[in-house]
């Protein structure tokens, strides 16, 4: 057997998500049956100071000889990385992914992609240009559970999907210490769509668009309706009808809502609480296939087919890992100490991806990221919803 190619990474930021993937990468790959590829984490660097790197860097585990650096620019100047992980908010995407690919990276940026589709697109054919390989960290299309229900899909056991229901919301509301927090501040492109949202459109997607033929697939028609955080004025509900076209074969069209809401606590109790109630459901003439919360990082799933057929199925994260001490906003601790958190599925993605010269990610390409963006875009420009124009521009270099 050959030997697992290490894929060395940087990582761009030091916040929530940006500890998770770091020590997600010291996970064991054997703990989840992968032996093609390993991660090192081998440097990571920090707007705020070179300190908080080097304490970023102890907390991930990484090996002595990492490297910290105290801007992005001089990580995106180290020539021994593989790939670099953007994670910081989606205000800064574009300028970071513009960066490291104007640089020569290769980059893994956390959801949402971009702000716009235009920068999406302008991300897009920069890495073409450059031959890089660019991916949206969308690492819920990376879990064996999401495999399952796309094969779920994909083998006919509930029929053509006629319907979805995806729904992922956050107990937030109420919450913010201030306008200044993530969630809410529209300098930071805060709103619940661009975070929460796009999970609930990610399985909308998954069930209707990356499941279907390439050949013949086609973007849906929807309506929108938008609710705000009126201290800042982002959006904090969204409710999203759409429509899929099916093929001739199926005929008709495919119904979907998609829901996200930054004020209720459906989602992340029902995690906390190990409910029943499902919040996605694909439903087909033969049965339905049912995710349980949270959206972003399920762990169970339910087959209910009319034959009688029920399948209930666990798919815990493997490890043992760090641990990465992520509450969500209701107090639950969603990685606990001993647990992988999950991000390694995308991560083992990307890497596999470098070893094959494949530029995208293999679960969610670049087109589909791009349509998501494009859908994204229509729900804020109905709703009246923009952001600071220089986080809306596709000029680059541009300081925020
Ligand atoms: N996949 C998932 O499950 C999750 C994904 N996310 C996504 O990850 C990204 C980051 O979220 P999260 O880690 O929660 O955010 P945090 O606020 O925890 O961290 C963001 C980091 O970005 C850097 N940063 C650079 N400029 C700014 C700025 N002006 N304001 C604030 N931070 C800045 C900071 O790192 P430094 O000072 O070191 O430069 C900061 O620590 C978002 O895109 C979010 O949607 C978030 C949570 C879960
Ligand atoms: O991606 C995410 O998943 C989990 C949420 O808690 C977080 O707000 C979001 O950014």
């Amino acid at each position: 057997m050959d030997s697992p190619r290490i894929c060395r990474w940087g990582i761009l930021a030091t916040g929530g998500i940006a500890r998770a993937f770091g020590k997600d990468l010291s996970v064991d790959p054997s703990t989840r049956s992968v032996t093609d590829v390993r991660h090192e984490l081998v440097a990571a660097a920090s707007s705020s100071s070179i300190t908080r790197a080097e304490q970023f860097l102890r907390e991930c585990d990484a090996p002595s000889h990492a490297k910290a650096y105290g801007s992005y620019q001089d990580l995106a100047a180290d020539p021994n990385l593989d790939i670099v992980y953007i994670a910081t908010p989606h205000s800064h995407h574009y300028q970071n992914a513009m960066l490291l690919l104007e640089a020569g990276k290769n980059v893994l940026c956390e959801k949402a992609f971009t702000v716009n589709a235009r920068q999406a697109r302008a991300l897009a054919a920069k890495a073409g240009e450059k031959g890089l390989f660019l991916m949206e960290g969308m690492w819920t299309r990376y879990f064996p559970l999401s495999t399952y229900v796309r094969e779920v899909i994909l083998s006919d056991r509930i029929g053509p999907v006629e319907r979805v229901l995806s729904e992922h919301s956050l107990p937030y509301a109420g919450r913010f210490e201030d306008d200044d927090h993530i969630m809410v501040n529209p300098r930071l492109a805060g709103g619940i769509l661009l975070d929460a949202g796009i999970y609930s459109l990610t399985w909308v997607f998954q069930a209707l668009y990356s499941t279907q033929p390439a050949a013949t697939r086609q973007p849906p028609t929807f309506k929108s309706i938008v609710a705000k955080y009126a201290p800042t004025g982002v959006d904090s509900m969204v409710t999203i009808l759409m429509e899929f076209p099916r093929d001739e074969e199926q005929g008709g069209t495919a119904h979907a809502v998609a829901s996200c809401s930054m004020g209720l606590s459906n989602d992340a109790v029902a995690a906390a609480t190990d409910s029943v109630i499902p919040n996605i459901r694909i439903q087909g003439p033969k049965g339905e296939i049912q995710v349980f919360p949270p959206a972003y990082r399920p762990t169970r799933t339910r087959l209910i087919l009319k034959d009688g057929t029920f399948e209930d199925k666990q798919w815990p994260q493997p490890g043992p890992g760090a641990g990465s001490g992520w509450f969500n906003g209701w107090g639950s601790n969603l990685n606990p100490e001993g647990q992988g958190h999950g991000l390694f599925w995308e991560a083992d993605d990307a890497a596999r991806a470098l070893t094959n010269g494949w530029k995208e990610g293999s679960r969610l390409g670049l087109d589909e990221s791009i349509l998501i963006v494009d859908i994204m875009d229509e729900i804020r420009r109905d709703a009246g919803l923009e952001y600071p124009e220089e986080l809306e521009t596709t000029d680059y270099p541009v300081q925020l």
